[in-house]
């Protein structure tokens, strides 16, 4: 399917999973807003798509997406330099339990404050065309390994109000499709950060539990996630779906009962 005309703002994505889903988004033909803190590798992830998509397709916005004012500017700068926004993905994320607060102004309060910017620039409620947005969540969010807690509260907050918003935007009809992606372990460099102190706190004892989990349950390539994210962007029937990517399962979805959490 053709994005053309259509513009993504990927958060997150000048390496790893967002950086394979910025790709297909441009294979796509879609315009790409890569929003990350990292400048060097967000400088060189823009340079690398310039030469293999040509210039003006692409552009790299430096910003800490915990800073909400940081944020907002992104969003308008995105507005003002290709006019319209169609397609977000929350996905920046970190995983440090031992500062445990910026983990959780990262991977839950800047997915919530994005999505509200998001539905500024996108709903119908501001009269606007509609849109779509994926948040990123994790399989983490159906376990309770004992060696990420706060990593794993925030996904699973990032469910629970993915599927709450979906619904406001039914009942109020924003025009605009949430849904949420739930990878099982992909081979991004966040999977290193289980052997560092200075992410896992207390938790670094568990490094080698991290490594049993991963030659147990595989690790999923980026490609394989971006593939699933374009099924979120482009089926046109999914709000409010939780799509989980596992190596025993590849791409499918949790199900749950009416009414239930
Ligand atoms: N790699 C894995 O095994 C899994 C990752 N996820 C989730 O996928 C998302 C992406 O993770 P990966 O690509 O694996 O991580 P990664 O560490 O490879 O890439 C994350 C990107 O986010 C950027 N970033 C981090 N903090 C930021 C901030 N405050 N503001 C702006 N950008 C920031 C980084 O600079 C980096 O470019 C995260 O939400 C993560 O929790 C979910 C399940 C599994
Ligand atoms: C605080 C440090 C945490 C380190 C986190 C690093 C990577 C994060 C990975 C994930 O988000 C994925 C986490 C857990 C799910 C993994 C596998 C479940 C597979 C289930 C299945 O195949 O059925």
């Amino acid at each position: 399917m053709s994005l053309t005309e259509k513009v993504a703002l990927v958060t997150g994505g000048a390496q790893g999973i967002g950086r394979a889903v910025v790709q297909s988004l441009l294979q796509s033909s879609a315009k790409v807003v890569v929003v990350d803190l990292n400048k060097a590798c967000g400088e060189q992830c823009k340079a690398q798509l310039d030469a293999e998509f040509g210039e003006g397709n692409c552009t790299f916005i430096q910003c800490d997406v915990s800073d909400g004012d940081a944020l907002q500017d992104a969003f308008q700068s995105t507005v003002d330099q290709f006019g319209r926004l169609d397609i977000v993905i929350n996905n920046a994320g970190i995983a440090n339990e031992k500062n445990w607060e910026k983990t959780i102004q990262v991977n839950l309060t800047s997915v919530i404050k994005g999505t509200y910017l998001a539905l500024e620039h996108m709903s119908k409620e501001y009269g606007k065309e509609g849109g779509t947005i994926i948040n990123v969540s994790s399989m983490a969010a159906f376990l309770h390994s004992p060696h990420q807690p706060v990593y794993t509260a925030t996904k699973h907050g990032v469910i629970g109000f993915t599927r709450a918003m979906a619904d406001a935007s039914i009942q109020d009809d924003y025009g605009v499709r949430i849904n949420v992606l739930c990878p099982a372990f992909v081979d991004t460099p966040l999977l290193h950060s289980v052997e560092d102190e200075e992410n896992m706190g207390k938790f670094v004892k568990y490094k080698d539990d991290f490594k049993r989990s991963m030659t147990k349950f595989g690790v999923l390539k980026p490609s394989l996630i971006a593939e699933g994210m374009m099924r979120l962007i482009t089926d046109t029937s999914l709000n409010g779906a939780v799509m989980k990517i596992t190596c025993s399962k590849g791409i499918h979805f949790h199900t749950y009962e009416p009414m239930s959490a």
